[in-house]
């Protein structure tokens, strides 16, 4: 399982401090959708300058105008895109070709999606990645679950990440759903031992996966 951390509602200053002291613990950066509205697609060069070797996920969170922003994203130096999945057809096609294009990827969010007819459906349009997700908003008043994962059951040939204010004490019932990659955001960068953190989830989820 790899570990995708998102950089959001930070300074710039802030996001390289943080990926300065965990980088090496970690497998995928995220460009969150905050900084790349607060600061524009610049940041994602910015962050894949210093990162060359990292794959970076923008979190564009496309929702229409599929071929421009994806184009965006790939020409800011992103290696992956998201687009979300209650998108038109049309929208997730047209980034689907660009990625092929470009030789990168498209990642399908998944947020407020409880259909899984819908995944049917993206898997016929071609989707490989999907993001099940728990929103900020959704977190004010619940935790992540593991019951969110009946979504993408039938779906064995998806690559799934998850992402929603995944934590310390979250983590071992996201980690038991054995997903391709744990995004990680506030429970890292929201502290000062934001090393500290990123060390015992690794530790968790390498425990996790020598056992099983
Ligand atoms: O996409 C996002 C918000 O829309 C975040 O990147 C994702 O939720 C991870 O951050 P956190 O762990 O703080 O929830």
């Amino acid at each position: 399982m790899k570990i995708q951390l998102a950089l959001d509602r930070l300074s710039i200053g802030r996001c390289f401090q943080i990926l300065n002291e965990s980088v090496d613990l970690i497998d995928w950066i995220e460009v969150g959708t905050g900084l790349i509205k607060q600061y524009g697609v610049g940041i994602i060069r910015e962050i894949k300058d210093v990162y060359p070797d990292k794959i970076l996920v923008a979190d564009m969170k496309t929702c229409d105008a599929g071929k421009y922003e994806t184009i965006q994203a790939f020409e800011a130096g992103a290696d992956i895109t998201t687009v979300m999945a209650f998108s038109t057809n049309k929208t997730i096609l047209d980034s689907i070709k660009i990625a092929k294009d470009y030789k990168k990827r498209v990642m399908i969010d998944l947020l407020g999606m409880n259909d899984s007819r819908r995944l049917k459906g993206l898997s016929a349009l071609g989707v490989d990645l999907v993001s099940l997700h728990f929103g900020k908003d959704m977190q004010q008043e619940g935790e992540i679950q593991k019951d969110m994962f009946f979504l993408i059951k039938a779906f064995p040939h998806f690559e799934v990440t998850v992402a929603g204010g995944i934590n310390l004490e979250s983590l071992p019932r996201i980690v038991e759903q054995k997903p391709d990659t744990i995004i990680i955001g506030s429970a890292i960068t929201g502290v000062n031992n934001c090393r500290e953190v990123t060390v015992r989830m690794k530790e968790m989820i390498d425990c996790y996966e020598k056992c099983h």
